[in-house]
């Protein structure tokens, strides 16, 4: 499906720039456009700190791209418009809410020049499925519209925009594996041994970030533990953890997976339960859910593995659908023409 919107500077779906002539560095641009593909990605371990006072929370997220991806087409027009297709695309907004569209009117502002761009977003991320969608779409959007508008912006100008936009932001631009510290978005690359296989098990709907971290705090509370920065240990990264990525070792990392959010999740969603124990009995390695949920994502020995657990996913009525993906797969990447 295509969700279009009316060409209209401020009117539904528009995010209102005008059509003035020949803003500086938009001059006279030969029709052409920019794809950027971006991967989705799991964290294969997130260790939430306490609530701090701005609402964040600390993190030790280790980030892993996987082999699903949006593409986002950044083509000169009067006025930003977003389109969307995909099976989920009525889910997305197509106005200033858009992290597309954010993206392209950060980057402008910072260089004096109109966001005059059609953002078109081929969709196969699952949206609001803890898959960091929304973010990929960002850094797509960011790194197309460099590339179109010939702003030349620095690797540390894209990754300082990221980071103002969202706290998975920074990682879907440089993809591969990293640990974030802060709200995830100080990154460190990590080093990987091999290709893991998963097996992603996407929900009927998804869930709010920001009602996950708040069900994290309440759970925590009401174990009598407290939520705050002073209740709860600094998120620390685990060495099993790091050294099986780096040995690329499937089983040692099966070992060591972790989710401080999956509690929060599951009670938020508790047919997740059942998702989990299905690609578990079905032979994965482990089960987790995806950062904040609701996919749960399912490490497989090998590919031939990761193969039969989506059938059985699939078979077992416990998710909408299953897909496969494998990882470490690269940051936002320009699609030669
Ligand atoms: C769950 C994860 O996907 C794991 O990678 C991320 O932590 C969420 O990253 P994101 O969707 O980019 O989140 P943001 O857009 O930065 O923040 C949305 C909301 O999530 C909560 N949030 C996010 C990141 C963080 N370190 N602590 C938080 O408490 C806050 O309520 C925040 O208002
Ligand atoms: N380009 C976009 N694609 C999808 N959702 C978007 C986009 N821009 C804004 N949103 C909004 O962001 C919300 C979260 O969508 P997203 O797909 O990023 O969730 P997520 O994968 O759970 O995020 P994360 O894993 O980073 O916490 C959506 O419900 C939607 O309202």
């Amino acid at each position: 499906m295509t969700t279009d919107t009316p060409r209209l500077p401020g009117g539904s779906g528009s995010t209102g720039a005008t059509a003035d002539p020949a803003a500086p560095g938009q001059s006279a641009a030969p029709a052409r456009s920019v794809t950027v593909r971006v991967p989705a990605k799991v964290n294969v371990q997130l260790a939430v700190g306490g609530s701090r006072p701005d609402g964040f929370h600390d993190l030790a997220n280790v980030f892993l791209a996987v082999s699903l991806y949006d593409h986002v087409t950044a083509a000169p027009d009067d006025v930003l418009r977003i389109t969307v297709e995909g099976p989920d695309a009525a889910q997305v907004p197509l106005d200033r809410g858009n992290l597309a569209a954010r993206a392209a009117i950060a980057l402008a502002a910072r260089h004096g020049i109109e966001p005059r761009v059609h953002l078109h977003i081929a969709k196969d991320i699952p949206v609001a499925g803890g898959m960091a969608g929304g973010s990929a779409d960002c850094a797509g959007a960011l790194l197309a519209c460099d590339a179109l508008w010939g702003t030349g912006a620095s690797r540390g100008e894209l990754l300082e925009i990221c980071a103002e936009l969202g706290s998975d932001v920074p990682f879907s631009l440089v993809g591969g594996a990293a640990l974030g510290r802060g709200r995830g978005d100080r990154l460190e690359p990590l080093g990987t041994g091999g290709v893991f296989h998963w097996v992603f098990a996407v929900a009927d709907g998804g869930l709010s970030t920001p009602a996950v971290y708040r069900e994290c705090d309440r759970l925590r509370s009401a174990s009598g533990a407290g939520h705050t920065v002073a209740d709860v240990p600094d998120p620390q990264p685990a060495p099993a953890l790091l050294a099986a990525l780096a040995a690329g070792d499937a089983v040692a990392l099966a070992g060591a997976l972790a989710n401080d959010l999956q509690p929060a999740a599951v009670s938020l969603r508790p047919a997740l339960a059942a998702t989990l124990r299905a690609g578990t009995a079905a032979g994965a390695l482990a089960a987790l859910v995806s950062g904040s949920g609701p996919t749960c994502a399912f490490l497989a020995a090998d590919a031939q593995a990761a193969g039969a657990i989506a059938r059985a996913l699939t078979a077992s009525g416990t998710c909408r659908t299953a897909r496969v993906a494998s990882g470490p797969a690269p940051g936002a990447t320009v699609v030669p023409r």
